[in-house]
C-alpha cells in the first residue's frame, strides 16, 4: 500500500548540511542566535567571522524576506564563540514549519546547545510602545491549533521524544540573567515579559484578531519563532526569546494607522545598538 504520511525533512539532510558546515568552518559554537526583521545587524558585530551563504549549504533553504539577509555568521561575541543566523524563514514564504526550523536541528548536531531568538512583533498589550524590548516568558501556536507543528510527522528519536513538554520552553534562569543585563545597561524602563503569538501571516492582523488576541492574554503577535523555538526545546535547547515591539496593533477602528514592514524595519533600525549591547552583555555572562 502506498504510504499516505506527508514526508518531513530526512535525516539525512541535516547530516548532510551539518557535515558541510563542519568542513568549512574551525569554530565549534555552543552559543546560536536567531536574527529577527532588520536585526541582523549584531552579526556584523562578531570577531573573527566566518560567512556561509545559505545558498552554499547543503538543503539550506534561501531567504526571501526584505531585512533578512541570509547568511551564517559564525564568530566571537564578547569573546564566546556564536552563530548567528542572518536572516530566518517564515511559513508565509511558503516553507512547512520543519523547514523553518531546518537550521536548528543543524545547530543542534553541530553542538549548539542555547538557542537565543529575537523578532520583530506587534504590541498588543496597551501598557507597551513601540521600541520596547519583551523577553518572551510563553508563547501561543496558533498554527498550530490547525495542525501546524514543526514535529508534525515521524519523530527522530536521536533528537528528542515524540511527545516534548512546552511548558518551560523558555528559560528562566537565561530569562533572569538577560533581565539582569538590562538593569546593567539601563534598558529596564523599555523592558517587558509577555506572551507571544505566532499566527501565520503575510498580512499583518484585521481589527477584530487584535481585540481577539488581547482578550486570550497575547501580549505581543508576530509570524516567527515558535517553530524553531519548538525543534529546539525537542532538542533540549535552552531558549531566551526576545521580541522588539516595532509597532503598536491597532485595536481601535477609529484608529488611521496602517501596519506595514516599513516601519518594522525602521524600528528595528532604532532599537538595534540597544539590543547588541543587551545581547553581548548577555553572552558574556553565559
Ligand atoms: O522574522 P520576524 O518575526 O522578526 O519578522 C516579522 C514577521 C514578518 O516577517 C515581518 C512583518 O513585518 O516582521
Ligand atoms: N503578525 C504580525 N507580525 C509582526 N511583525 C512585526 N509587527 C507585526 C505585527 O503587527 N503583526
Amino acid at each position: 500500500m502506498a504510504c499516505l504520511m506527508e514526508s518531513s525533512v530526512p535525516l539525512q539532510s541535516y547530516k548532510e548540511a551539518a557535515e558541510w558546515i563542519l568542513a568549512h568552518t574551525d569554530q565549534r559554537p555552543r552559543i546560536a542566535v536567531i536574527c529577527g526583521s532588520g536585526l541582523g545587524t549584531l552579526a556584523e558585530t562578531l570577531e573573527n567571522k566566518t560567512v556561509i551563504p545559505y545558498e552554499d549549504i547543503p538543503h539550506f533553504p534561501s531567504s526571501t524576506v526584505p531585512g533578512h539577509a541570509g547568511r551564517l555568521v559564525f564568530g566571537l561575541l564578547n569573546g564566546k564563540q556564536c552563530v548567528c543566523m542572518q536572516g530566518r524563514f517564515h511559513i508565509y514564504e511558503g516553507y512547512s514549519m520543519s523547514t523553518v526550523a531546518f537550521p536548528v536541528r543543524v545547530f543542534s548536531l553541530l553542538g549548539v546547545d542555547t538557542l537565543i531568538v529575537t523578532n520583530a512583533a506587534g504590541g498588543i498589550n496597551s501598557n507597551y510602545s513601540v521600541g520596547d524590548i519583551m523577553f518572551i516568558k510563553d508563547h501561543i501556536n496558533m498554527p498550530g491549533f490547525c495542525g501546524q507543528n514543526p514535529l508534525r510527522g515521524p519523530n527522530e528519536d536521536g533528537f528528542g521524544v515524540r511527545f516534548p513538554c512546552m511548558s518551560d520552553a523558555y528559560d528562566q534562569h537565561l530569562r533572569h540573567l538577560a533581565m539582569d543585563c538590562t538593569q546593567e545597561l539601563g534598558l529596564q524602563d523599555i523592558v517587558q515579559e509577555g506572551i507571544y503569538c505566532m499566527l501565520g501571516g503575510p498580512s499583518y492582523e484585521t481589527i477584530a484578531e487584535c481585540n481577539m488576541l488581547k482578550l486570550l492574554g497575547v501580549d505581543a503577535v508576530g509570524m516567527s519563532t515558535v517553530p524553531e523555538v519548538i525543534t529546539g526545546r525537542h532538542c533540549r535547547m535552552h531558549i531566551l526569546g526576545i521580541s522588539l515591539i516595532t509597532n503598536m496593533a491597532i485595536l481601535s477602528y477609529n484608529s488611521t494607522a496602517h501596519a506595514n514592514h516599513q516601519e518594522v524595519l525602521q524600528t528595528s533600525q532604532l532599537r538595534a545598538a540597544a539590543l547588541i549591547a543587551l545581547l553581548t552583555n548577555l553572552v558574556g555572562k553565559m
